[in-house]
């Protein structure tokens, strides 16, 4: 397999059994070149926004490709990792959405929550997740695109409600 990734998972208590499960495919995957571990660790005790910032930050600063966290829902891992300038993140624990994800979104960050499906689901959809790449010739680019000419076009700013 061409392009390798680099890939950051992260979790909170709620998550943790599912990342280190996680973890150890992505590992031993061929199409995987590196695999980050922001925590938590066993001890546990970070909350999911700090777990989730500090992944989608190594993702914004190029460090990896992507990320794949887990909490209890996958829900604030996402809305966390979806601060962070230029992180597109979702929660998605289907075969359509975990395609789409990639090649209509190019989400960097895929979400799962722990006490929403089972394991061997989350395993068989990271996997999937693995093949797919976001064709920047694509229909979808300018879509994208949009968002991050939004994105950049409001740093800083609160919209006037
Ligand atoms: O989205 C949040 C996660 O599900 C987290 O694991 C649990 O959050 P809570 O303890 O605030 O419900």
């Amino acid at each position: 397999m061409t392009n390798t990734l680099r890939i950051v998972v992260g979790s909170d208590d709620a998550g943790f059994d599912y990342k280190e499960v996680l973890k150890a495919d992505l590992s031993a995957h061929e199409g995987v070149s590196e695999v980050f571990d922001v925590g938590v660790d066993a001890a546990g005790g970070s909350a999911y926004p700090t777990i989730a910032i500090a992944a989608a930050e190594m993702v914004a600063r190029g460090e990896a490709d992507r990320a794949l966290l887990v909490c209890g829902t996958g829900l604030g891992v996402a809305i966390a990792a979806n601060k962070v300038e230029g992180i597109r993140a979702v929660t998605a624990h289907d075969s359509f959405s975990v395609e789409r994800a990639v090649l209509s979104n190019n989400a960097q960050i895929l979400t799962f929550g722990q006490r929403v499906i089972g394991l061997e689901l989350a395993r068989r959809l990271a996997r999937e997740w693995l093949e797919y790449r976001f064709d920047v010739a694509s229909a979808s680019a300018d879509k994208v695109a949009e968002i991050t000419e939004y994105e950049h076009a409001h740093a800083g700013s609160t919209p006037e409600s």
